[in-house]
């Protein structure tokens, strides 16, 4: 992509901007539009351009919209937290409006500053009256622990927070929004869904129609809609904000992102992730119970992860038990020297039971070469899967039996709905927690079209494009795969061409970032995700 030409503009935004930054701007990075702090225009394909902020010494700012970049001149109010006794004691409450966030902290000391975001909170001034206020909150996607804590905390964030008293529920997933009844939200009627899994208002995949979505907002006069979802829930959010600013709607789109894979990038890690983890340890204790009580014993574990292989690698990890981890990022190959058959053999000689992790989508591809092709897709477009644990189960089984080396004794756990069917636990409560007060805080002060996550610690709004353009995934060439292998003291079953071939996808010049954004990347690590350091 050639670069555009450099148009620095040293601009001065008005201290009255609240929500804009004092700061030189705004040169381009790569083929990004160029725009001016606060600017949030369209760009030539009908949607917002990105808004980037220039500073000194490589500092860049991916800033997130707000309401007066398409709705100049909208009154403030104090933030009704400033006579909330609760908060009284808190020395600097507000959040200052120059305060961001960096994607990278491991610096060189000739490192260009690098990309930010916005630091959430609450700011001094909200774009909101209580009273004027009607919230909506939707849960789409697969299942997650946590979903209902994040639900309760946003209606009850916003009733003691925020004194609004309007919170309706959408039921069922993006399509309820124009199919479905909606339900009224309040602290009582909440008051104890963190303590179950699932999520009160139902999800479900499919169905979005942007312009029914946002004809239903407008008709039941929602300004704030909180948008509970995985990548695909964000992209879903992003065409919403882009619809109801074309129509000029006073209403903030807030995303809070839902995955139980953690394939959400940008973001320290989803909530719900740790309780996945925890859950995944019964089923692999299970599997090495059974494996260790039966001679030349094989646990085999199926957990959750379509494209990126996190839960199966940190419950591994956490575990101890497992013998061998397979995941979508690593290939792998069944027969010949060096692969996971010879390598099966091996460990049951040496140790008389294994136990092996599988997530759902790792080997894809050598299923679907034995069996059919699989071009199968849900709802949402997501690719269905072909069951990786029975087949795996099968090809072992079909090998010992075949090679009459040895007896073996294969159990196959697949407790893939369990580990996101529970409700999360203490640390995920609390994240979550903190994830919709971010939120509540960001659309009340008139952010809008962001999503709202931890960057290395710190809440932060997040523009909804760097969040959807990829996918974060398991970066085989990284520190936390390493240690994997060290811990199971697996072979890597990789080929010199999958090992030349991963090491290409996890250079950062090929993540995100062109080459016009060099500067910006110096300071990158290898990964975009804190999951694989
Ligand atoms: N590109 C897109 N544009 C608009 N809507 C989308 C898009 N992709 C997905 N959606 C909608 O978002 C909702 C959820 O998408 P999906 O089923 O892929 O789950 P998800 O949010 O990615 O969560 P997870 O994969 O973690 O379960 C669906 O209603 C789907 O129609
Ligand atoms: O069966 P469902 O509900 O479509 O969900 C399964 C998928 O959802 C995920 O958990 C993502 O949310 C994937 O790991 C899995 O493939
Ligand atoms: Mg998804």
């Amino acid at each position: 992509m050639g670069s555009l030409p450099d148009v620095s503009i040293a601009q001065k935004i008005p201290a009255e901007s609240s929500h804009c930054f004092h700061l030189r701007t705004s040169r381009s990075i790569g083929s990004v539009p160029r725009l001016r702090a606060g600017g949030g225009r369209m760009g030539s394909e009908g949607k917002t351009a990105p808004k980037i902020v220039h500073g000194d010494s490589g500092y860049v700012l991916e800033d997130v919209p707000h309401l007066t970049d398409y709705l100049p001149n909208l009154p403030t109010y104090p933030n009704p937290l400033q006579d909330n006794p609760a908060y009284s004691v808190v020395k600097q409450y507000f959040v200052n409006n120059n305060d961001t966030v960096a994607q990278k902290i491991v610096v060189h000391m000739d490192s260009q500053r690098g990309i930010h975001f916005r630091r959430a909170g609450p700011r001094q001034r909200v774009y909101f009256e209580s009273d004027e206020v009607t919230a909506c909150i939707v849960t789409c996607g697969g299942l997650c622990p946590g979903l209902n804590t994040v639900i309760r905390e946003i209606v009850c964030g916003l009733y003691d927070m925020y004194g609004v008293r309007n919170v309706l529920g959408i039921v069922g997933g993006y399509k309820g929004f124009y199919s479905c009844n909606t339900i009224d939200l309040a602290p009582k009627s909440v008051n104890d869904i963190h303590k179950r899994g699932g999520t009160i208002l139902g999800s479900s995949r499919g169905g979005h129609d942007t312009e029914k979505i946002v004809d239903s907002i407008q008709d039941r006069g929602i300004n704030q809609v909180y948008i509970i979802g995985g990548d695909g829930t964000q992209k879903g959010a992003s065409v919403i904000f882009e619809e109801i600013q074309r129509r000029g709607l006073k209403v903030a789109v807030a995303g809070i992102p839902k995955t139980i894979d953690n394939d959400i990038a940008v973001i320290d890690k989803s909530f719900g992730f740790d309780t996945a983890v925890e859950e995944a340890q019964r089923a692999i204790n299970a599997a090495h119970v059974e494996a260790e009580s039966a001679e030349n014993g094989i646990g085999v574990v199926k957990l959750m992860g379509r494209y990126s292989g996190f839960i199966a690698m940190y419950a591994t990890l956490a575990s101890r038990d497992v013998d061998c981890c397979l995941i979508p990022e690593s290939p792998f190959h069944l027969e010949g020297k060096g692969r996971l058959l010879e390598f099966i053999e091996k460990r049951l000689k040496e140790n008389g039971h294994m136990v092996i992790v599988v997530a759902e989508g790792a080997g894809q591809d050598l299923i679907a070469e034995s069996m059919r092709s699989m071009n199968q897709q849900d709802a949402s477009g997501n690719k269905l899967l072909l069951d990786v644990g029975l087949w795996l189960s099968q090809k072992i089984k079909d090998h010992f039996a075949r090679s009459k080396k040895m007896p073996i004794n294969l159990k196959y756990i697949d407790p893939t709905y369990m580990i996101r069917a529970v409700p999360s636990n203490a640390s995920d409560n609390v994240y979550s927690t903190l994830l919709a007060h971010s939120a509540v805080h960001g659309a009340m002060a008139g952010y809008t079209g962001f999503t709202v996550g931890s960057v290395n610690g710190r809440h932060s709004y997040i523009p909804f494009h760097r969040i959807t353009e990829k996918q974060n995934k398991v970066v085989i060439t990284d520190r936390m795969w390493a240690r994997l292998l060290s811990s199971t003291n697996q072979p890597s079953f990789l080929s010199q061409k999958d090992f030349d071939d991963s090491k290409k996808e996890s250079e950062p010049s090929k993540q995100l970032l062109n080459e016009n954004r060099k500067d910006v990347n110096s300071t990158a690590n290898s990964s975009e995700s804190k999951m694989n350091h």
